[in-house]
């Protein structure tokens, strides 16, 4: 039976590794010829260039070109990837590699894992392969790999940010600077302080760890939820107690953090019934997958002040309809970060 190699190596690493394979896994490192490798990020354009360290765009590369390139390897590198006709799905056939980041994701199908023949290596540059077909991947014998808590310090400081947004009404105070308006009554009436919420985090691995430590200071109530209790020298640290029924937890909570990956148990997982669990005027913060929330229930909760604010990824299929929910939202700002077959939307909504 073919096994799903789990691999937490960064680029480099992963191509220089001389370790053999069981041989129901295509051998990487079985012969020292050329590779072809395939990178797929976003293009950053005028951005390119601003930063020499910005190198998560096509045109960055991941900053590897030269030193793939000194050890005869060919490493193309596209943004088009979705289209039938697109850059990626010409080099399907013959690729080694498939390098792809989460916020530009290369979906990598049944279909095409079939098509790709070379195929060896799946690399995700960044944490979180729900773009691959894993099962797929599986039995083919492909490596997946990711790199293991590469950008979990920005999550959990971007989610302390989200918090503090939602809880002090900052975007509604933000667009009446824009628009010249000064009405203190109009954010002051739902604008409070985090000392002494409870703040619960569903999933405490590397990025929910962080945020609970950058939390304590604030003087917060903190739970957590995950499969695994974390060592009571990690649990002392940051006083967050463990809940081990999520059920149990959600009615406890002012604010919600997501931070378990997408996976068949995580998928819609916060659907109707879950969200009527939480506390009327409960916060939510989804930095992980738009997936694991049911939109539809999100929309239909924020449209009743069931979730007074929501900040981070929903998940609704392209191309998005007209009258979809999230355009009903008053005082949204909303940020696409994932286009192609799916969209990811970064959302941040407050209000009522
Ligand atoms: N917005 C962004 O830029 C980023 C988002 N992410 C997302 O955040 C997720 C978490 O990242 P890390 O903390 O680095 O991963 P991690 O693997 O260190 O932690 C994930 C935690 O979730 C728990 N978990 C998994 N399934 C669960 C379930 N059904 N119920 C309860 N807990 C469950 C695991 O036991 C683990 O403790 C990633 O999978 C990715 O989707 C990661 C990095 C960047």
């Amino acid at each position: 039976m073919a096994t799903r190699k789990a691999v937490v190596l960064g680029a480099q690493s992963l191509l220089r590794s001389s370790s053999t394979s069981s041989p129901s896994i295509r051998n990487l490192h079985a012969s020292s010829e050329s590779k072809k490798i395939v990178g797929v990020f976003y293009k950053a354009n005028e951005y390119a260039s601003m930063n020499p360290n910005f190198v998560g765009c096509a045109e960055g590369a991941l900053g590897i070109r030269d030193w793939l390139e000194s050890q005869g390897h060919q490493y193309i590198v596209t943004d088009d990837k979705d289209s039938p006709n697109s850059e990626l799905e010409k080099h399907i056939p013959d690729l080694h590699v498939l390098i792809s980041t989460p916020f530009h994701p290369a979906y990598v199908t049944a279909e095409r894992i079939k098509k790709a023949k070379n195929l060896q290596l799946l690399l995700t540059a960044g944490i979180g392969s729900d773009h691959i077909d894993l099962k797929a991947a599986a039995a083919a014998g492909l490596t997946v790999a990711e790199v293991t808590g590469s950008n979990v310090v920005s999550v959990a400081e971007d989610e302390l940010m989200r918090i503090l947004i939602l809880v002090r009404n900052f975007v509604p105070g933000y667009k009446q600077v824009i628009t010249g308006d000064w009405n203190v009554a109009a954010i002051a009436h739902r604008a409070y302080d985090l000392e002494g919420k409870t703040v619960g985090t569903v999933g405490a691995g590397r990025i929910g760890r962080l945020l609970l430590q950058r939390l304590k200071p604030f003087n917060c109530n903190l739970l957590y939820h995950d499969r695994v209790k974390m060592d009571s020298d990690l649990e002392s640290q940051t006083g967050a107690k463990y809940e081990e029924d999520l059920d149990a937890m959600l009615p406890k909570c002012d604010i919600i953090v997501i931070n378990m990956p997408l996976t068949e148990k995580t998928a819609g997982m916060f659907n109707k019934e879950k969200i009527a669990k939480l506390k009327k005027g409960v916060l939510i913060v989804n930095n992980a997958r738009g997936a694991i929330m049911d939109t539809q229930a999100v929309a239909d909760a924020c449209s009743s002040g069931h979730i007074a604010g929501y900040s981070g990824d929903v998940w609704f299929p392209q191309p998005a309809p007209k009258d979809h929910p999230w355009r009903y939202m008053p005082n949204q700002a909303m940020t696409p970060h994932i286009s192609g077959t799916t969209i990811d939307a970064q959302v941040c909504f407050s209000f009522i």
